[in-house]
């Protein structure tokens, strides 16, 4: 059970429970972005819940002791000796704001051997790990909470164990990369350049420490996988996760989508491939799931089309619910602070009430994480959705008649074909297509690049189906 129970570590008492007065002490790992943040938000305590009264900071452990820092910590606090921090009888909570995967991993591991509960960050550990270090949580008895790992400050991992838990949920369509989404606004809004706009993300403290994890999709995948597992009630595996990034967007196509009344996200998608109402009224059947990161041309009437800078939005659309969309700063250091002391409040709340006293209380339903099956996950081929692509062609006569022959003859349906003059001898033609399945379109692809007058197809991009949260 929790540290608190069938411990073998004694506990400092100083604040009140059942008469005894307590502090639950906190080990931080890291005293970066987010670290500084909740030494920050743990010092200022007034005006805010009563119970952060009575969390401690105890130890926090960094990678260097000379570094300055924007916190004051009394002597004694800052080590370098992460191991000690996670076996330390006296800590209740480990905090892991450290990211990346290793020693994140092990010593998140070896604080639940520890019995300690663990808050944290990491949705690169925990969309990697998550199954080791469940199983682990739950044999020791002991919590792991995520909630800044998604949509940094935005409350949504909570929601959805919690008060979406009755519903069947539909689809899940999220912004949820600031980095990204702070870069497409800027490249639309100023013509801005990927590589400066990168910079003053990084200068922002809202990329990765290895930026390619947030430009290439990996950071939104890690974080739908994650939204995936606790929306559809299953473990997802990583490589399931199709993950396309924000590389190839260029400022002509951010110009076409703008004039076809488009703007282009970086999208995180997980829906429901199977109809919602399982067939047989007890048994849940498993459903076949999507679960994909892709830059996306949605219409600029769509409530995602207005989420600009590092700003996130998770939609959710559930039934009974309908839709409901969550929206906030997903990164930044007060945000994610924000989620991180909740989370550290939720476990000093459980360990307050006392629920996990004794050897045979187990953990609280809507707080831990226990699912042991996996999602199915469809393969891409299978998708049904509506595709932008731009064609570089030779001034041949008749191109766009035969370009929508292959497409007619893959089942294709154009929605709208668009050509803009000639430039260096090269026609440019771009289509919209209706909904397709995507094993068809790129068929139709192939058959296209091997035409004469086809020199190039600089881009392909997914437009959002119709019907998808309008
Ligand atoms: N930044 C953000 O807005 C958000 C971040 N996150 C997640 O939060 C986590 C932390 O991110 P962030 O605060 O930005 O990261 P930073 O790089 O700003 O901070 C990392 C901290 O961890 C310490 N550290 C790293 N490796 C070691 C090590 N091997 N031994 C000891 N100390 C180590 C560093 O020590 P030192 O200071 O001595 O170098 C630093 O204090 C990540 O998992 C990230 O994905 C989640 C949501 C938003
Ligand atoms: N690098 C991430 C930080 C939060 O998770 C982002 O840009 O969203
Ligand atoms: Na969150």
């Amino acid at each position: 059970m929790a540290s608190r129970v069938g411990n073998a570590h004694p506990t400092i008492v100083f604040g009140e429970l059942s008469g005894k007065v307590v502090a639950f002490k906190v080990g931080l790992l890291g005293l970066g972005t987010v670290g500084t943040g909740t030494v920050q938000l743990l010092q200022d305590r007034a005006g805010r819940h009563s119970l952060m009264q009575e969390l401690e900071i105890y130890r926090v452990g960094v990678r260097s002791l000379d570094k300055p820092r924007a916190v004051n910590l009394p002597d004694g606090i800052l080590t370098t000796d992460l191991q000690a921090i996670v076996s330390d009888p006296e800590v209740e909570i480990v905090v892991e704001v450290l990211g990346g995967l290793e020693p994140a991993r092990s010593l998140i591991m070896e604080a639940i051997a520890h019995h300690k509960h663990v808050v944290t960050a990491n949705k690169a550990v925990i969309a990697r790990y998550g199954n080791e270090i469940f199983d682990a949580a739950n044999a020791a008895g002991v919590y792991v909470m995520l909630e800044a790992a998604v949509g940094g400050g935005i409350p949504v991992i909570q929601p959805l164990k919690q008060t979406l838990g009755v519903n069947r949920i539909h689809a899940i369509t999220g912004i949820v990369n600031g980095t990204t989404n702070y870069i497409l606004t800027r490249m639309q809004a100023e013509g801005s350049s990927f590589d400066d706009v990168l910079a003053d993300a990084q200068k922002l403290g809202y990329a990765e420490a290895d930026p390619t994890a947030d430009v290439d999709g990996l950071d939104a995948g890690d974080k739908i996988a994650i939204l995936a597992s606790l929306a559809y009630g299953g473990r997802i595996k990583l490589p399931d996760v199709y993950c396309e990034g924000i590389r190839q967007v260029s400022q002509t196509d951010i110009a076409y989508a703008h004039k076809l009344g488009f703007t282009i996200k970086l999208l995180a998608i997980a829906q429901r491939e199977t109809p919602s109402a399982p067939s047989a009224s007890s048994a849940p059947s498993a459903p076949l799931l999507s679960v994909r990161v892709h830059p996306t041309l949605i219409p600029q009437s769509h409530p995602l089309a207005s989420i600009h800078g590092v700003y996130n939005a998770i939609l959710v659309e559930a039934e009974p619910l309908g839709q409901v969309m969550f929206f906030g700063p997903g990164a930044g250091a007060g945000a994610t602070a924000s989620a991180v002391v909740s989370d550290i409040l939720n476990v000093a709340a459980v360990l307050k009430t006392g629920h996990l006293e004794t050897e045979s209380a187990s953990l609280h339903p809507l707080l831990a994480c226990t699912h042991q099956d996996y999602c199915a996950i469809a393969p891409m081929s299978e998708l049904v959705t509506r595709f932008y692509a731009r064609f570089l062609t030779k001034d041949h006569p008749g191109v766009i008649g035969k370009l929508g022959t292959c497409f007619g003859s893959h089942g294709v349906s154009l929605e709208s074909v668009v050509q803009t003059g000639i430039h260096k001898h090269l026609a440019e033609i771009v289509v919209v297509t209706h909904n397709v399945r995507e094993g068809d379109f790129h068929q139709a692809l192939a058959e296209i690049r091997q035409l004469e007058a086809i020199d190039s197809i600089p881009s392909i991009l997914r437009v959002l189906e119709e019907g998808s949260g309008e």
